[in-house]
């Protein structure tokens, strides 16, 4: 067994373990990253960029079948539907992941960080053993160890899933490996990935039915974003079970549909559905059961998710935990973000003098605005508070008041036929400061990002509502939507 002191080590090479490895090497620190799958970690490699990349083909059928709409007919196949070519599909994504997979790595290894590639484990709060991916094991230790380690799907419990053939139970990796659209895909879980992957694949010609345990999709979200979502999704022929959670799995004689999935809603009602797969979208569990935490002395929340304080050190001196590990919003800006409070509080000269300038001398996680957006489409953009958070502390004794107008009131979308969705933002009345805002419309993300913007400046509702925009623009919404404050 051989041994290398290391200034620090990062293990997983997530969202900040990457930038944060080649930090601290370019100031010319001793630096290990460790990394037992591909260099990128979730995002580049099997969350982000593949979903975005597929959900662009997803798009493109859609637009497709719609062309008569805009009066465009596509020849000889006018009347009939658009052809998916899975395989194509499937190429585009991994030629995608490829080359920023790749160029993640190589951005290490000129910085000078030893990528060690392989499983870390604790053996003490300043030592990890590393079962190399190609044989033998490899002691690291540090003064400075960063848990980077992220999420993988989570697999419920179900009575039955073993007689199912395993090419037919999907999570989100290995559903963008397809090489054929499935007949009848039946989602686990009406979350971000349910609805990612279930409306993509309705675009691709698959059957969808939707399995949700709680009582509305995307829970996190006010009520009538939730039901926005869920009538797009039956407009467009995918079957939603609401309150439902599965009771067992069996399977079937049919080749076919070899799944046959019993659930049962909260009122007592049962069904049965038959369908060609199963998608496990119902959540994602922290990798770090497998890191020997208590070696260390780092404790974790029930559900695996380690314990920082708001600098992101846990209570063991030394060692810090980023990214989905640590639980929160699990999302790559934020994961990057946390890479940026650990270089503000211990490699301040790795920082640009601008970012220097702007950052405390003690930086966290508590002051920071969460904007995320959900790949369907139209997107859902949001950021701030939602309305329902209105009613509690720190807002219940402030005149809050919400405004919403549909997507087809606003010039941009009828014009490009997108008029599915709303905008929504949560005020102070008094003030006009803008507490949060949710736009479901094509490019929701980016006409978010606008509302961010003023939020981060301090701009008042007032001054968007007379503000000029371009027209025909999405954000000339702004100029409209404070009219239904109530
Ligand atoms: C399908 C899907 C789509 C998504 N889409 C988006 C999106 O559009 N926008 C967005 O913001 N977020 C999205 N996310 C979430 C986003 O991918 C994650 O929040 C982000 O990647 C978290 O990064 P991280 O830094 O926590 O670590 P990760 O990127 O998860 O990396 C952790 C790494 O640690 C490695 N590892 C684990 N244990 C060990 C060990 N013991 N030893 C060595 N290595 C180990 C893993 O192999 C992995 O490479 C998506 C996620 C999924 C699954
Ligand atoms: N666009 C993005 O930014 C993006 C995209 C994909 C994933 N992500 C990240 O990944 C995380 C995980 O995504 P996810 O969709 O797996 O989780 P999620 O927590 O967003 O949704 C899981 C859903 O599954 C339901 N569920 C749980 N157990 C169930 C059961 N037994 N039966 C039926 N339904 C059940 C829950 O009610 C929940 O709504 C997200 O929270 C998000 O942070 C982000």
């Amino acid at each position: 067994m051989s041994r290398a002191p290391y200034d620090a080590v990062i293990i997983g090479s997530g969202q900040s373990g990457n930038p944060l490895a080649k930090a601290f090497a370019d100031t010319g620190r001793k630096t290990a990253l460790i990394e037992k799958a591909d260099i990128g970690g979730t995002c580049v490699n099997w969350g982000c960029t593949p979903t975005k990349t597929m959900i662009a083909s997803g798009r493109a059928a859609y637009l497709a079948r719609r062309g008569a709409n805009y009066g465009v007919n596509a020849g000889k196949n006018v009347n009939s539907d658009v052809l998916v070519d899975m395989e194509r599909v499937r190429e585009r994504k991994r030629d995608i992941v490829a080359s920023f997979s790749g160029g993640n790595e190589s951005r290490l290894l000129e910085a000078g960080v030893d990528v060690l590639k392989g499983e870390a484990r604790f053996t003490g709060p300043k030592s990890l053993t590393v079962r190399m991916n190609d044989g033998g094991d490899k002691e690291v230790t540090s003064d400075l160890i960063f848990i980077n380690v992220g999420e993988r799907p989570s697999r419920p419990d179900l009575s039955g899933i073993d007689s199912i053939p395993p090419e037919r139970v999907l999570d989100s990796t290995t559903i963008m490996e397809l090489g054929s659209v499935p007949e009848h895909l039946i989602v686990l879980g009406g979350g971000y990935i349910g609805l990612e992957f279930g409306q993509l694949f309705r675009r691709f010609g698959s059957k969808i039915t939707i399995i949700q345990r709680a009582e509305r999709l995307i829970p996190r979200e006010d009520p009538d974003v939730s039901k926005c979502m869920l009538d797009i999704l039956e407009e467009d022929g995918t079957c939603v079970y609401l309150s439902s959670q599965p009771n067992s799995i069996s399977r079937t004689k049919n080749e076919a549909l070899p799944v046959s999935l019993s659930i049962k809603f909260t009122d007592g009602r049962t069904k049965t559905i038959e369908g060609s797969h199963l998608l496990l979208a119902a959540g994602r569990t922290p990798n770090t059961d497998t890191l020997n935490l208590t070696a260390a002395g780092v404790t974790t929340s029930p559900r695996g998710h380690v314990l920082v304080h708001d600098d992101l050190s846990t209570h063991v001196p030394g060692i810090f935990a980023i990214g989905d590990a640590k639980g929160g919003p699990a999302f790559t800006h934020i994961s990057y973000d946390d890479f940026r409070i650990i270089r503000s509080n211990h490699i301040p000269s790795a920082m640009s003098p601008t970012a220097r300038r702007l950052s405390t001398t003690k930086v966290s996680s508590s002051r920071r605005l969460t904007p995320y957006v959900i790949y369907t489409d139209p997107q859902v953009g949001h950021v701030g508070i939602h309305a329902s958070d209105a009613t509690t502390a720190p807002y219940q004794n402030r005149k809050v008041k919400t405004a919403s107008m549909p997507a087809e009131y606003v010039a941009r979308g009828l014009e490009t036929d997108e008029t599915r969705g709303m905008l929504k933002a949560t005020v102070d009345a008094d003030t006009g400061e803008i507490l949060g805002f949710t736009a479901v419309c094509t490019e929701g993300g980016e006409l978010m990002a606008v509302v961010q913007t003023a939020m981060m400046g301090g701009l008042k509702y007032w001054d968007l509502q007379e503000a000029v925009w371009a027209h025909p623009s999405w954000a000339e919404s702004l100029n409209n939507l404070w009219a239904s404050l109530e």
